[in-house]
């Protein structure tokens, strides 16, 4: 018997986040290993025209859940999506399901956030920081409240090299930064952001950053653990291998890479690639809630989630083998050849960038305007290394993280714990995950149908035509207008045609006398 699913049996289980990559995960795992627990609230709030009931009707009817409703076939009613939106007061949460909340919630894991890294600062502190802030006041006001798990992220700290399993304070301290947002206007944050994130690449891990040091300045009474993950990948082995549903970290690069778009990028292939597929997350993630509130340690802990220690991976064998993975399975209808390399320095990234990115782009859009469609695929190129550009800096270094904590946990999990929870990361193959997550883009994110792969193996035999077909034409165009202009080209086509005239002249006249 699994202690750590005993223990969430019963349980009422409040998630911010639950509509996110890893937010559903964690659902998912929560529903089919302890389908006796007693309630999952989820904080929700409208999005792109959909309702919360037809937001939960989809992710309760994708096909991640289908396993959950073998095993839970009343998950429908164990599930109470409750109207929230994060960046509002109180989190615009109604009287009533407040009381609800407060009453019954024994255990929160706070995974809501915004990743993008870009974000402006007023944004990125709101939900980064004031949300976790507030959510803590209302887990303070919980009688029933076991453990609060929070997750941050592996990156909060990238602007260092070696990284503990401790809280590192930010200079400016995260009330006066949330204190500043609320009367500061727009030009004079934008002016001031640079000087607040210092050395760290965005406002994402800034804000992280901040918001570690709230739950840990705001703690009180509060039993708290934090998880630091680092690049979230597809599943591993559960619900099934390779799952994932958005285009952020990796994935969206192995789209591009897939479709032919990104053909090189700035990477160092020896950096370690620290990904952490999401199931490991989630083990652990579940793991620490049990040991948080079980085992009640006095201080709060954390967790990181990584890989580049234990069982390392690095980007020049994760390219390789995405590629090698897109010549057995490619993606349907790519703009070109799956074919990618890595450049390591600016004048080489440049060069091939409007070689192989703008020139194709800006051909393929003169293309769409003769055949009087409209041209697109410059902007989606310009969109590609904008978005190349914000990832640079996780690609071209390697940190590492001490995992004492984590190793820790692992040695208190019952051998069914370890099984059932696994967040064991050696026993990840990494040729074989890398494989079946490319898979996963095709399937689970593209939704393509694998019987399609004839028809796009034959797609790229045409792009393969194509291009051979293009360069001989530039070939030939190029050296008409080198003769043209230039007795020395002249001398070299004579000298050619004569000898090759030659050669022929000698071949016939040998095959003659043989016969
Ligand atoms: C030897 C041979 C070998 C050769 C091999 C060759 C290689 C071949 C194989 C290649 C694989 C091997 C290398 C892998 C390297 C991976 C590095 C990962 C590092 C991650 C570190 C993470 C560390 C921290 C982890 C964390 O802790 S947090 C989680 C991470 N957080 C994020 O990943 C958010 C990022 N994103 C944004 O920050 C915003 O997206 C923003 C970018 C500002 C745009 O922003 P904006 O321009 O406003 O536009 P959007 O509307 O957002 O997007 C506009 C359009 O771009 C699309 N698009 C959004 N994203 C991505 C994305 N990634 N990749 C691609 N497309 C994307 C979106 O679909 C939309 O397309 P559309 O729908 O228009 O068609
Ligand atoms: N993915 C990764 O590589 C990594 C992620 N992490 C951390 O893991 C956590 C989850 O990340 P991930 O699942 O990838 O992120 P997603 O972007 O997929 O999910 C973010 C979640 O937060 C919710 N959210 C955002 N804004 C609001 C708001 N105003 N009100 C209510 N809910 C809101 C989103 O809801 P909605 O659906 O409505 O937008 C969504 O459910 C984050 O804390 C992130 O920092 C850490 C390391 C790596």
């Amino acid at each position: 018997m699994s202690m750590i699913a005993d223990f969430y049996g019963g349980k009422s289980i409040l998630i911010t986040g639950a509509t996110g990559f890893l937010g559903k995960v964690l659902m998912e795992k929560l529903f089919r290993t302890s389908p006796d627990l007693r309630v999952i609230y989820i904080l929700v709030r409208p999005k792109a025209g959909q309702t919360l009931q037809q937001r939960v009707f989809q992710i309760l009817n994708s096909k991640l859940f289908e396993k959950v409703k073998e095993v839970c076939p009343n998950v429908h009613e164990k599930i109470r999506a409750i109207s929230a939106d994060l960046n509002q007061n109180d989190f615009a949460i109604s009287m009533q399901d407040m009381q609800e909340l407060l009453s019954y919630t024994d255990i929160i894991f706070h995974c809501a956030a915004t990743v993008r890294f870009d974000d402006h600062l007023r944004h990125a502190v709101q939900l980064n920081v004031t949300a976790t802030q507030q959510l803590l006041l209302m887990a303070s006001q919980m009688p029933n409240l076991e453990a609060f798990i929070h997750i941050s992220t592996a990156f909060s700290n990238c602007n260092l090299k070696h990284i503990d399993e401790v809280i590192y304070p930010c200079p400016v301290e995260p009330k006066k930064i949330i204190d500043s947002m609320e009367w500061l206007d727009d030009a004079i944050i934008d002016e001031i952001t640079p000087k607040l994130i210092g050395d760290r690449p965005n406002t994402y891990t800034y804000t992280k950053a901040l918001g570690e040091m709230v739950v840990q300045q705001e703690s009180g009474k509060l039993n708290l653990a934090i998880i630091r993950p680092s690049i979230v990948g597809a599943t591993w082995q559960e619900p099934f291998p390779g799952w994932v549903d958005n285009v952020n970290g990796p994935t969206g690069l192995i789209v591009a890479a897939g479709k032919g778009f990104l053909r090189s990028i700035r990477a160092t292939p020896m950096a370690v690639a620290d990904l952490i597929p999401a199931d490991i997350v989630v083990n652990l993630t579940l793991a620490v809630g049990w040991y948080t509130a079980v085992h009640r340690p006095k201080s709060t802990l954390i967790y990181h989630c990584t890989s580049g220690n234990l069982n390392p991976c690095n980007w020049g064998k994760m390219g390789i083998q995405v590629l090698a993975t897109f010549e057995k399975i490619p993606l349907e209808r790519a703009f070109r050849r799956p074919k990618a390399d890595f450049t390591t320095n600016n004048v080489t990234t440049q060069y091939w960038n409007a070689v192989s990115h703008r020139a194709p782009a800006i051909i393929y859009d003169f293309y769409l305007r003769l055949t009087g469609r409209k041209p697109r695929m410059t902007k989606l190129m310009n969109r590609l290394l904008r978005t190349l550009s914000m990832l640079e800096y996780f690609i071209n270094r390697s940190w590492e993280w001490s995992t004492y904590n984590t190793e820790m946990l692992m040695s208190k999990l019952s051998p069914e714990d370890q099984r059932v929870f696994n967040f064991d990361v050696r026993q990840l193959n990494w040729l074989e995950y890398i494989e079946n997550y490319v898979l996963g883009v095709k399937k689970y994110l593209l939704k393509e149908d694998m019987a399609g792969i004839p028809e796009a193996k034959q797609h790229l035999k045409r792009l393969r035509n194509i291009h051979y077909l293009f360069n001989t034409a530039l070939f030939l165009i190029a050296w008409r207008l080198l003769i043209a202009r230039s007795q020395v080209a002249r001398n070299v086509w004579f000298f050619i045609v004569s000898f090759c005239y030659k050669f022929l002249s000698y071949f016939r006249a040998s095959s003659t006398l043989k016969v």
